[in-house]
Order: C-alpha cells, then sequence, then structure tokens
C-alpha cells in the first residue's frame, strides 16, 4: 500500500499534488521499483536517479500533448508508472509484458521508441519542426543522460537544433555514469561544472602569473579583480552549450522537485533550443545500487536486503564468451603481442574489465562511439597494432559503413568481437542480435566465424590474432560458452568441422546452434550427419559438395534473420550448382522479435532441438 502513489493513474493526478506529497511520491516510487525489479530484474540504477525528474516533468508538462522522448529508455520505468503502468511494471521485459523501454504501441505517452542511445535530440527537433509546421503547440523535451551524449548522434543533433532555432529543450541528466565510469572530455567538462572548477582555477592562475610581476604585482591583482567578472562571462557554466546556441540552465540538483519544476516552468517560456543540467546521483535511494550503481544498470532478480542475486552462480559455472575474449586477450599481451581491446561503453558487459585493469593502456574505452571505435580500430590496425572491437552485435549496426568503408575496403585487419548475437531475451526487439551474419555477409574482404564452444572459441581468436589479410568478425550468443569435448582440428581458413557422420540428414549448424543440433540427434533414431559451420563467411563449399553428393536433405540453422544470412548463401550455391539435395533454413522470420526469455523465443521461433527433431522425423520416415 502506498499513500500517494496509488492514487497516481495519470499525470493529471499529479498536479493536484503538495510539496509533501510530492516528496512522499518519490520515497514510495523508490521503493515500488526496488520491490519489483528485485523480482522481476531491469534497470534499476538509472530509474532510481531519475525519479523526482520523471515526476518534475510530468508536473510541469501536459503528456501526450507536449513531448517526453527518453534517450536510450531504459530509464523510463519511473515514467511508465506515472502514466497508468505500475501494475504493468511487475511484467516488465516479460514475454508479452511491458516493453524494458518506451513502446509507442505500448502507450500514448511514449512518443518515440528507443533502446540505442543518442536518438532523443534528433527526434526531438524532428518533433518540434513539425510542430511548428503544423503549426501546432506543445513543448518537446529530450532526456538525455551523459552517458549517451558521449555518441556522434547526439553531438550531431545538437549541432544542427542550434541551427533550427526551434523552442524545444535538452535535459541532460548528467550523473557522471555510462554503466561504468562515463569518459572522454565532455564527462571532464561537465565535472569542471559540477564543481566550479573552471572558473577557480582560472582565478588561482591568472592571480598567480600576476603576483609574480616585480612591483606592479600587486597593483595589478587588484585590477584583476575588476577583470574577474570579464573571466567570469567565459567561463560560467555550460559556455560551450551556450555558444553554440542553447540557453544553458543549470546545474541543478535533480532530486530536488520544486527547484527542477521553477527551472522546468522557466525553460518552456524561452525562445529558442534550452539545455537544463541537471546532476542525479545513479541507482539514488537504494544503498546498494548507489554504491554500485554499475552493478544494478541492469540487474537479474535479488535479494533486497543485501542486494545480492537472487539465484547465486553454481560454483561450476562456466566462462561467459565474453570473459573467456578478456582472459584471451590478457594472454596475448603477456605473450607479446601487440594488441589492443576496444569497447564503446560497456567494459563490464563485453567481458573487458579484468583486461582494462590489468593493462589500461592496451584498453580503450571510447565512450558511447561505435561508429568511432571502428575507424579508431582501422588507424590502429594500419600501424601494426591488432585491435580487438569488442561491441555487441546490435550496437555494430550503428557503424555499418565504417565496418564496409574503413576497415573492409582497405583489407585493415580488425577483429570483432560481436557479443550478445542471436537472441538476448529481455531486451527485446531493439537489441536482439539476429542481424550481424547479413550486414557481414556481403560485405567485401570480411571474413565471419561463429563458435560452437569455448574451446573453439578461443582458436578462431588465435586464428584472428595472426590473420593479417583483412578483417575477421567472430559472432557469439550471451552467457556462458558450452564445451562438447570433441577432439577436433585445427581451425583453417574458410573450412568447417564435421562433428558426427550419418547418412539420413545433414545439419549444417552455426554457433549456437550447434548445440541444438547435438541434442536433437540424441533424440532421434536417424543418423544424423551434423556439421559445424565454423565459417560463415567463405563458406565451406567443398563440404557443401560432399554433402549434397551424399545426402537427400540438409538443414541449415542459424541464430541470424533467414534474409542473407549463413543459409541464404548455402542455398544460393545449392541452386547455382543444381543439387538434387532438399535445403531448409531454420532461422530468425523477417520480424523484429519481441522482448522475453531467450528459451522462450527460441521455443516460439522453432529453434530449438526439439523443432530439430521434429525436422529429422519429418524427412527420414
Ligand atoms: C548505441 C548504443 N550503444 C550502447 C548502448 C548500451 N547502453 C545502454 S545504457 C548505456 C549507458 C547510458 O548512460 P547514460 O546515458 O548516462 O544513462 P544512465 O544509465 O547514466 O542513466 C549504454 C552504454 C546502447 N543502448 N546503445
Ligand atoms: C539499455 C542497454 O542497452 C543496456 O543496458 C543493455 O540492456 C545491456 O545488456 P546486457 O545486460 O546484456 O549487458
Ligand atoms: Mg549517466
Amino acid at each position: 500500500m502506498f499513500k500517494v502513489l496509488d492514487k497516481i493513474h495519470s499525470p493529471e493526478d499529479l498536479k493536484s499534488l503538495d510539496r509533501d506529497d510530492l516528496n512522499r511520491l518519490s520515497h514510495e516510487i523508490r521503493k515500488y521499483l526496488v520491490d519489483v525489479i528485485s523480482v522481476t530484474g531491469g534497470h534499476l540504477s538509472s530509474n532510481l536517479g531519475v525519479v523526482e525528474l520523471t515526476i518534475a516533468l510530468h508536473y510541469v508538462f501536459n503528456s501526450p500533448v507536449d513531448k517526453l522522448i527518453w534517450d536510450v529508455g531504459h530509464q523510463s520505468y519511473v515514467h511508465k508508472i506515472l502514466t497508468g503502468r505500475k501494475e504493468a511494471l511487475k511484467t516488465v521485459r516479460q514475454y508479452q509484458g511491458l516493453s524494458g523501454f518506451p513502446k509507442r504501441l505500448e502507450s500514448e505517452h511514449d512518443c518515440f521508441d528507443v533502446g540505442h542511445s543518442s536518438t532523443s535530440i534528433s527526434a526531438a527537433i524532428g518533433y518540434a519542426v513539425a510542430r511548428d509546421m503544423n503549426k501546432d503547440d506543445y513543448s518537446v523535451v529530450a532526456i538525455i543522460g551523459d552517458g549517451a551524449l558521449t555518441a556522434g548522434m547526439a553531438f550531431e543533433a545538437l549541432n544542427n537544433g542550434a541551427q533550427m532555432k526551434k523552442n524545444f529543450i535538452v535535459i541532460l541528466n548528467d550523473n557522471q555514469m555510462s554503466i561504468g565510469k562515463n569518459v572522454g572530455g565532455m564527462a571532464e567538462y561537465l565535472d569542471t561544472i559540477r564543481t566550479g572548477h573552471v572558473y577557480k582555477e582560472i582565478k588561482h592562475d591568472v592571480h598567480k602569473v600576476f603576483d609574480r610581476i616585480p612591483v606592479v604585482g600587486k597593483m595589478l591583482t587588484k585590477g584583476v579583480r575588476e577583470i574577474k567578472d570579464a573571466f567570469k562571462q567565459v567561463f560560467i557554466p555550460g559556455m560551450f552549450f551556450e555558444e553554440m546556441g542553447y540557453t544553458y540552465l543549470g546545474p541543478i540538483d535533480g532530486h530536488a522537485v520544486p527547484q527542477i519544476i521553477k527551472v522546468l516552468n522557466q525553460a518552456r517560456r524561452i525562445e529558442g533550443p534550452v539545455l537544463i543540467h541537471v546532476n542525479t546521483i545513479k541507482g539514488k535511494g537504494y544503498h546498494h545500487a548507489e554504491i554500485n550503481p554499475s552493478k544494478f544498470h541492469g540487474t537479474k532478480p535479488f535479494i533486497t536486503t543485501n542486494g545480492e542475486a537472487l539465484v547465486k552462480k553454481a560454483a561450476n559455472t562456466k566462462k561467459t564468451y565474453g570473459e573467456l575474449m578478456g582472459d584471451q586477450l590478457i594472454q596475448y599481451i603477456e605473450d607479446g603481442h601487440k594488441i589492443a581491446g576496444i569497447t564503446a561503453a560497456m567494459p563490464d558487459g563485453t567481458g573487458m574489465t579484468r583486461f582494462m585493469k590489468k593493462y589500461p593502456k592496451a584498453f580503450f574505452d571510447v565512450g558511447i562511439a561505435e561508429q568511432h571505435a571502428v575507424t579508431f580500430a582501422a588507424g590502429l590496425g594500419l600501424s601494426g597494432i591488432k585491435p580487438f572491437v569488442a561491441i555487441y552485435s546490435t550496437f555494430l549496426q550503428r557503424a555499418y559503413d565504417q565496418v564496409l568503408h574503413d576497415v573492409c575496403i582497405q583489407k585493415i585487419p580488425v577483429v570483432f568481437m560481436l557479443d550478445r548475437a542471436g537472441l538476448v531475451g529481455e531486451d527485446g526487439e531493439t537489441h536482439q542480435g539476429v542481424f550481424d551474419l547479413s550486414y557481414l555477409n556481403h560485405m567485401p574482404n570480411m571474413t565471419v566465424m561463429a563458435p560452437m564452444d569455448s574451446e573453439t572459441f578461443k582458436d578462431m581468436m588465435a586464428f584472428a590474432l595472426t590473420y593479417m589479410d583483412g578483417p575477421i568478425a567472430i559472432r557469439y550468443p550471451k552467457g556462458e560458452a558450452p564445451f562438447f569435448g570433441y577432439d577436433k582440428s585445427p581451425i583453417v581458413y574458410g573450412k568447417s568441422e564435421v562433428l558426427e557422420t550419418g547418412q539420413d540428414i545433414a545439419i549444417l549448424a552455426v554457433g549456437s546452434m550447434v548445440d541444438e543440433a547435438l541434442k536433437a540427434s540424441a533424440m532421434v533414431k536417424s543418423s544424423v550427419t551434423i556439421v559445424d559451420a565454423r565459417f560463415v563467411k567463405p563458406i565451406d563449399y567443398d563440404q557443401i559438395d560432399r554433402l549434397a553428393a551424399t545426402h537427400k536433405y540438409l538443414l541449415i540453422a542459424e541464430e541470424n534473420t533467414m534474409i542473407g544470412g549463413y543459409g541464404s548463401e548455402v542455398l544460393r550455391y545449392v541452386h547455382q550448382k543444381g543439387y538434387d539435395i532438399k535445403v531448409e533454413i531454420m532461422g530468425i522470420k523477417d520480424d523484429f522479435i519481441e522482448h522475453g526469455s531467450r528459451n522462450k523465443l527460441m521455443e516460439i521461433l522453432g529453434l530449438t532441438a526439439n523443432h530439430i527433431a521434429a525436422y529429422i522425423e519429418r524427412y527420414n520416415r
């Protein structure tokens, strides 16, 4: 039972609350967030940090007429609670439950779908321009974090927004954190604003310089005091944004509802673009998240009293592919290789943390800047350093042209470590890594591999380390890497590996689907050939020739869209050769795949061992 929160069914209900009730509401929302997310899992820290900000936004603005555009959207839970989705939050990120991100189809209060970062200012400018073209009258507000502000897209939008001179508001939610500590020059600039460092240092330095001048020194220092104001003009907080053309307001305390309300009310009356700089604390109000915001950025279910995971990791838990990658990078440095590990704001998620701590000089976190990460790696790759760029499959979509134009055309030996390839589950359609095989397949000079287990993965990395004839992408799924214990042959460029030999049906499986194929083969009586594709590009044409000569049926299994992936290339080859073999592709249908557990989605999409077994039995009568 929540005294105030239970009465809030829409933003309208907020507007009659007095100061005490608004205050109480913040506490109740925090408690509710912790209660719910400790059961469902989800993005906790960022939501705890924006409780007061979200209340103030809905207090001042009139959603859905006014447009509130959340960047990334992982911090939109409070917005969901205040816009009639409090109870539904208990289903967040579950199959057919609430999305973990704003979704236009979910609510009229969600005016832009998100998941990938740094889109909010562009979308806000679009809304503002359309409003004026349509002669409508509403406010447009983009709420962007300091992490999301590290991306090129955010800068592009700020730049263009200044020129447009439209009325819109950018709220910069500055908590000094991306998922981990925020990085880069802008982060430092924001830090100097927060601490008032620039102005103090300048003043101090000027005094020091003039004091060193003999005789006239003291006299001049007096004059400097007068000049101080001029300096203050130049070094006032937010001058960067002011100079660009934004009215800068702040920095303000993002946990003081009355102050935020006051500034929002000012901002909505200002002509032209406004940037409000709000300081918040990521994880605010829940001790364990406040002291370790990264751990609770995206969390599994946990015990509220001690912040420990509800389901403890078993002692014999295998390492994730990401962790294995981090280990390998450490090993390469220790073996004397000149390598670099690059991440775009995801050192933890990609498994680079240990490497980062041990060899910080070989580690580069470039911020949420996937495009820059790739071209930066291209420069390194041309200068005798072997770059390993670890980016989630879904986020590398951002850098399509950099991969193609800056790396592939020049055949630069960059290694792309694509984590979260395949279905990621709870993050849903914006995050499923099901397009990479297709967007990489058609790039000349690109090599693409997919490991079936931990040992193959290490072998592939070792292969990539010494391969100098162009870029290589290794794509692997979220979670622990299995180990099958096959006595397998070394990695040979473009060659697949036969794991089991049978006569009835052949299965060519890519990466994670090998596991399902092996399980299926154990479930049926038929004798099945199972081939681990290993290389998605180039495909092993000799192997296809052999399979076509010895089998009547070929099933291709891949955790990727069926369009333009591995299977479609095999099919093209089989057709071109005129082989008499029936080929079927098991992969992701041509659709965006919603959120839900990975197992559930695999089941629904027909990508499990059971489905493969059913296929085998259907054809082998
Ligand atoms: C293009 C892209 N790259 C990476 C991510 C992963 N990601 C999600 S939230 C986040 C940090 C965002 O930091 P910030 O905007 O400051 O929000 P905060 O979590 O601090 O509230 C990152 C790196 C993403 N969503 N999109
Ligand atoms: C919002 C976002 O993009 C990230 O927080 C993402 O949810 C991380 O995914 P993992 O939990 O798989 O690292
Ligand atoms: Mg932040």
